[in-house]
């Protein structure tokens, strides 16, 4: 392990050095654009406006045949579109550590539009070491081009062995940004007898104990709970951000919003959206309610230095509730600053 005195030195001459804190962003869905698709991807200077971040996947989804396509259609979509004018993150998924494809990737998006780059998600992350790979790489590519604003690393936690590593991971490097999980590769790498991506299953479920002849209740349980809450710890305790993936049940909007709020009641900070349809979801679902931010408000008023303890609507509060409620206020104030409809339901100050 590196000795903390040299955690935040950049890994070449010339490269940037690593951001101490993570930049202020509103995330609350990583929208997935095909770069190979011609016909999205000339949607992408309208949708940048729409979502808070634009992400070009290069990886799972484009076929073999069209990596090369995808790749460059990223580039041409990163130089087409100022996203910082709208406050908009660009991002892109590049190819797994073992493929053929990942050089190419990086080799190429850095030189070209390294600059205009915020974050790079490297898929199937196992453990640290693939942070430090990728860290030593984006640094020598960043030195050589000259990008002066350090890449961000995002790590896709969709294998059983990330799972067992992953506060290593969250730790791994300060150019972590955070984290998402990938239920449709995790699933496989588990031996889960699942088709799907993201979201529940009919048959995992709790039954009622008998009780004479009446018909025993049942109900679903969520396959994603543990997992959501080991990434959630491991982030927040490496002061990164946790992220719901994708749900690939597009004509089941109340499944993927019922996804969604237990991801973001749990911690997370957003997910990613893979169909226009989502991006409303992920809008509703990753802000807070009104009626929290105005209870959250007021314990925030009633206690000023947020020490002591005081009595509101019958339920007590002190130091603890206040910390919940400058979360729920901070988040709040970042979704109104993006979004005046919003601002003018939160009337915050
Ligand atoms: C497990 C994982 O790794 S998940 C991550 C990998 N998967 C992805 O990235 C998938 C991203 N999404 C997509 O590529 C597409 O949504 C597909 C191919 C799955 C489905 O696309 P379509 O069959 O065109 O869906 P559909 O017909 O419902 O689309 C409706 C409209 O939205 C557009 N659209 C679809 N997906 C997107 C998108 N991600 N972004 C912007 N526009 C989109 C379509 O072009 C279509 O436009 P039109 O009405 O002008 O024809
Ligand atoms: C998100 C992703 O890559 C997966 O679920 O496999
Ligand atoms: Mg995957």
């Amino acid at each position: 392990m590196k000795l903390p005195r040299r955690f935040f030195q950049p890994l070449a001459t010339g490269a940037p050095a690593p951001f101490r804190e993570l930049p202020v962003r509103l995330e609350r869905m990583i929208h997935f654009v095909p770069p190979h698709n011609d016909k999205v991807r000339a949607r992408v200077p309208e949708l940048a406006g729409t979502v808070d971040v634009v992400l070009g996947n290069l990886e799972d989804a484009v076929p073999a045949d069209q990596k090369e396509a995808a790749r460059k259609g990223f580039v041409a979509m990163a130089q087409a579109t100022d996203f910082a004018a709208t406050g908009t993150g660009l991002w892109t998924r590049i190819n797994a550590l073992n493929s053929p494809w990942i050089l190419d990737d990086l080799f190429t998006i850095v030189a070209e539009v390294g600059s205009k780059l915020d974050v790079v998600m490297v898929p199937k992350v196992e453990g640290p070491w693939d942070i430090h790979y990728i860290d030593q790489l984006l640094a020598q590519l960043e030195a050589r081009h000259g990008v002066t604003k350090p890449i961000l690393v995002h790590a896709i936690l969709e294998t059983a062995e990330g799972v067992a590593n992953v506060d290593a991971i969250a730790s791994a490097s300060p150019r972590m940004h955070g984290m998402s999980l990938g239920p449709a590769d995790l699933a496989a790498s588990r031996g889960m007898k699942t088709t799907r991506v993201g979201g529940g299953h009919p048959d995992y479920r709790v039954i009622a104990d008998p009780a004479g002849d009446a018909p025993r209740a049942s109900a679903q349980q969520d396959l994603w709970h543990y997992t959501i809450a080991r990434m959630v710890d491991a982030c927040m305790a490496n002061g990164i951000k946790a992220f719901y993936g994708p749900f690939g049940d597009f004509s089941d909007g109340d499944a993927c919003e019922a996804q969604f709020r237990n991801a973001f009641l749990m911690g997370c900070a957003g997910a990613w959206t893979l169909h226009p349809s989502q991006v409303a979801i992920a809008k509703r679902v990753f802000a807070p309610d009104p009626a929290e931010v105005a209870f959250a408000a007021r314990i925030v008023e009633a206690m000023p230095d947020g020490t002591g303890a005081v009595m509101l609507d019958g339920k007590m509060q002190d130091d603890a509730t206040w910390k919940q409620a400058k979360v729920i206020v901070d988040l709040a104030k970042l979704v109104a600053a993006k979004d005046p409809e919003l601002a003018a339901v939160y009337k915050l100050g």
